[in-house]
């Protein structure tokens, strides 16, 4: 019997309208009568689309040209024309308003429902939205995100300082900038705001960028923010804000006035100026208001299995995808998740048993695939040698520059890095890691060979074109060899 959608029954409601959810919601009801229902308060299409993955890689990507071409004899490139940048990255977004109407028919589209407003749990299988109550006859997925972390620092909330969401949608450039964080969103959002003419001072507490990575690839990454005039002071947190006239002048226009920031460090405190502060001090779980605690839960990243169920609560209704769930905050990771989810959602409904890996999330937790769009790029899947070491895998290591004939010939400046983290019990591979210009689309290959647990001695016959860059892979198996002197 269909649900009775005009009484608020579905019988999957997913709260959060991101990648993740989206991804959660269509593949429940794919092939099926099945109804389901998205909860979205903002833009269905989420933060990736509007405020993260879209609009950042559409402003990097025009420095990352200009560089390539400024590398190659026989084009003059002038330089960036900020308003044709930023006006590329707006169609990206469909326009400042973030008109997410194409989403919204993709929902219809695939027979899902929208409800706009926040949704909130309000005991088992049931969710409010605005005084009106929804019933799930199968289902609620929580897909509602993150939000930007935001230090506790004096005077900071009252400075109104730039998050992600200013910087990716900056409607104009700041002079200069303080950048808080080391991290992804630091590294990319330094490179953009440099190519298109910001002087940046980014403030880590740590000793590295990318502290997570491979330590050569934020070694770098700083080497080349530095070389474009960034200043990076490691061992730097700001400790106090204070900025004249602060006012909310809208996303991504400067807040007011001049700001100033005192950074403690090692050796004492200082002050710097800026026209704008940046914070990229990573993410929160955003569940204080999803009623939580209705279904006796606490608040915070939700802890799921492998198949997206949400532990603790009993009778396989609840389940947590992207973001909210913290094993790999990424929108390629989230989609997977959720595509899992979704299949594991429509088994059960139809009481089909979960057989084989289709209904099983593996791969966010050692095999995860992600691109830094810095300049260099970053690409990295699977565990650093650090990270294999401390799981107790028995490690071998190969690393090479990236110097083939296929690099020398896309741009004469070409300096890249390859590393494998090598299982020497299983000869597979562990992770593997790429710091260079666009080696993002090299990463594949290495994917498939950290999840497909392809043995080395086999890696041997999968040989790249020449001249390709891929031809480093040809290095590092010829690298290995040498080491064992056969
Ligand atoms: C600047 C930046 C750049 C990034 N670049 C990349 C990248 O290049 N590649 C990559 O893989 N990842 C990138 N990420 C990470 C990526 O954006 C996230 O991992 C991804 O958006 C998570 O998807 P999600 O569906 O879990 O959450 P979101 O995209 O955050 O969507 C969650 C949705 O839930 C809605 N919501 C919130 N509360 C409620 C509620 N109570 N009821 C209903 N709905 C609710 C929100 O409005 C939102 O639309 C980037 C992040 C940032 C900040
Ligand atoms: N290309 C991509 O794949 C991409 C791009 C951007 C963001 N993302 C994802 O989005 C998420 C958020 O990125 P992010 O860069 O904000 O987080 P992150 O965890 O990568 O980095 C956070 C940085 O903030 C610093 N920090 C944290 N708390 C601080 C504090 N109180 N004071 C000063 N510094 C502090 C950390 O030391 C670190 O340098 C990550 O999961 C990231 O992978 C992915």
């Amino acid at each position: 019997m269909p649900s009775d959608k005009s009484a608020g029954e579905y019988d999957v409601i997913v709260l959060g309208g991101g990648p993740a959810g989206e991804n959660a919601a269509a593949y429940a009801v794919a092939g099926s009568a099945r109804t389901a229902v998205l909860v979205e308060p903002e833009r269905l299409g989420g933060e990736c689309s509007y405020w993260a993955c879209i609009p950042s890689k559409a402003l990097l990507r025009p420095g990352e040209v200009l560089a390539g071409a400024r590398a190659m004899p026989g084009i003059d490139p002038g330089g960036l024309g900020v308003a044709a940048v930023l006006a590329r990255r707006d169609a990206f977004i469909h326009g400042r308003d973030h008109d997410d109407s194409g989403q919204v028919q993709w929902a219809a589209d695939n027979g899902i429902d929208v409800v706009r407003g926040a949704g909130r749990l309000i005991g088992p299988r049931q969710v409010g939205v605005d005084g009106r109550t929804l019933t799930a006859r199968h289902a609620v997925v929580l897909a509602t995100g993150s939000r930007p972390n935001i230090p506790e620092v004096p005077g900071l909330g009252a400075a109104l300082p730039w998050t992600s969401r200013d910087a990716t949608n900056m409607a104009e450039v700041p002079g200069r900038v303080v950048l808080v964080g080391g991290g992804v969103v630091a590294c990319e959002a330094a490179t953009w705001l440099s190519s298109l003419g910001a002087q940046v001072t980014m403030l880590v507490r740590g000793n590295a960028l990318l502290a997570a990575a491979e330590p050569f690839a934020g070694k770098r990454v700083a080497d080349a923010l530095t070389e474009r005039g960034v200043v990076i002071r490691f061992g730097a947190e700001p400790a106090r804000v204070a900025r004249r006239g602060a006012a909310d002048t809208g996303e991504g226009r400067i807040h007011g006035g001049p700001v100033t920031v005192t950074v403690h460090t090692a050796d004492g405190a200082t002050e710097l100026e800026a026209d704008e502060l940046v914070i990229a001090a990573g993410r929160a779980p955003d569940t204080e208001e999803l009623g939580l605690e209705s279904v006796g839960l606490p608040s915070g990243h939700l802890d799921v299995d492998d198949h997206l169920a949400v532990r603790g609560v009993d009778g396989n209704w609840l389940y947590a995808v992207g973001d909210i769930n913290h094993r790999a905050a990424l929108t390629h990771m989230g989609k997977y998740q959720a595509r899992v989810c979704g299949d594991v959602i429509a088994a059960r409904a139809d009481d089909r048993p979960l057989a084989g890996p289709r209904f099983t999330a593996t791969a966010d937790h050692r095999q995860t695939p992600q691109v830094v769009y810095s300049t260099p790029e970053v690409a990295s899947v699977g565990l650093t040698e650090a990270a294999a070491r401390r799981a107790g895998y028995p490690v071998e290591v190969v690393e090479t520059d990236i110097a083939v004939a296929g690099s020398s010939l896309i741009r004469d400046d070409y300096s890249g890095h390859a590393k494998l983290v090598i299982d020497t019990g299983t000869d597979t591979l562990l992770g593997a890691t790429f710091v260079g210009p666009d080696v993002g689309e090299q990463l594949h290959a290495a994917t498939i060979a950290v999840v497909g647990q392809v043995p080395l001695e086999r890696l041997w016959h999968a040989v790249p074109a020449f001249p390709a860059v891929s031809e480093f892979w040809l290095r590092l198996l010829e690298a290995r060899r040498a080491g064992y002197h056969r």
